[in-house]
């Protein structure tokens, strides 16, 4: 069956419903900017690479019936732009990706608003096929990291459900099962919201992939025992210096990999590099309604009234991470340098 965070269908942005996934399959229809920012911003769809693409035809369903002066044109779009990246704030795909539509109208601004609307949808569907291509390339590099029998643990979902086409990290471990014999993985279920016990387990089934579902408390025992050749992880916002801020729990493999001597792989596509800032403690962490840990699957774990933390990502320091995979190659320590090397092809 074939997998599809998102289609645009010239009219309706038509979005998977992850939610419900992998029990019921429902189609999110999108016709203004506010449903794509509630789409986002409730985690009907997720995934960094997604929900950039998701937010860049949030940008022209905010445009297409603007009528007024081009000078009024451009004002809106700024205001689409700031009110789409409000809906989540750690990866960084999002506000690149309505900065890339937003870039591509100024540079334009000589132009009516009927032809820059067009302007805005072709820059969309550009952003959303490059990700394929790029993806693609991501998966090429990361899997001459492994071999035959290894085995590669992952955390949350990083494929098609988390990108367009072939996924992150998931990329990473489908070109390796493609190219070598024995390739099994080891995925975490990735509470709260099970993105790995729900998305990546129904993935890695749909591609034939042999893999064994943990709980995450279960990850260093599994490392502990032998079980794990390698993780490889996705990333939302990856500073200049190679901090990586990636789904909460993505700091813990990191350092029981350290521990363990097992190696660390990060895989993202440049666009999930933010240049601006200098260290992971720049990045703006997301912290989610208390809801998502006190209940599971809808059903309440806690008693009423309790506390909780529910930070949705962590960051993990760059001494901890063995090489960033991306589309233009693989990055290693020093990441300030090899990083900046990347943007130079
Ligand atoms: C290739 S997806 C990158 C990243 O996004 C996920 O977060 P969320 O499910 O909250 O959108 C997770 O951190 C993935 O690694």
């Amino acid at each position: 069956m074939e997998i599809r965070s998102l289609y645009f269908d010239g009219s309706i942005l038509h979005i998977l419903d992850q939610r419900y996934l992998p029990f019921e399959v429902i189609d999110v229809q999108c016709k203004t900017e506010c449903d794509v920012w509630e789409a986002i911003n409730k985690m009907k769809i997720r995934g960094a690479p997604a929900i950039g693409v998701a937010a860049a035809y949030g940008m022209y369903l905010g445009l297409r019936n603007f009528e007024g002066s081009t000078e009024t044109f451009i004002q809106k779009a700024k205001e689409l732009k700031d009110y789409l990246d409000s809906a989540r704030p750690t990866a960084v795909n999002l506000a690149w990706a309505t900065k890339r539509i937003l870039d591509k109208i100024l540079s334009n601004g000589e132009k009516s608003p009927e032809e820059l609307k067009q302007i805005a949808l072709i820059e969309a569907k550009n952003i959303e096929n490059e990700d394929i291509e790029r993806n693609f390339k991501i998966g090429e590099f990361g899997s001459e990291l492994f071999t035959d029998g290894d085995t590669i643990m992952t955390i949350c979902n990083t494929g098609e459900l988390a990108t367009i086409k072939h996924g992150t990290a998931f990329s990473v471990i489908k070109r390796s099962f493609e190219k070598y014999k024995n390739i099994s993985v080891i995925a975490l279920e990735t509470r709260p919201y099970l993105q790995g016990a729900r998305l990546t387990a129904f993935e890695l089934k749909e591609a034939g992939i042999p893999f064994r579902l943990i709980t995450d408390n279960m990850a260093a025992f599994v490392m502990q025992k032998g079980l794990v050749s390698g993780i490889v992880t996705g990333a939302d916002r990856i500073a200049s210096n190679g901090d990586t801020a990636n789904k909460v729990g993505t700091y813990m493999l990191a350092v029981l990999a350290h521990y363990h001597k097992i190696p660390f792989y990060v895989a993202a596509p440049l666009s999930t590099i933010d240049l601006n800032i200098e260290s992971g403690k720049e990045i703006p962490i997301e912290e989610r309604n208390s809801d998502e840990v006190t209940h599971c699957m809808g059903q309440r774990i806690a008693p009423n009234g309790v506390e909780v933390y529910n930070f949705s990502f962590d960051v993990t320091p760059h001494e901890l991470i063995t090489g960033i995979i991306t589309d233009k190659g693989i990055a290693y320590p020093p990441f300030k340098k090899s990083i900046k090397k990347l943007f130079e092809f």
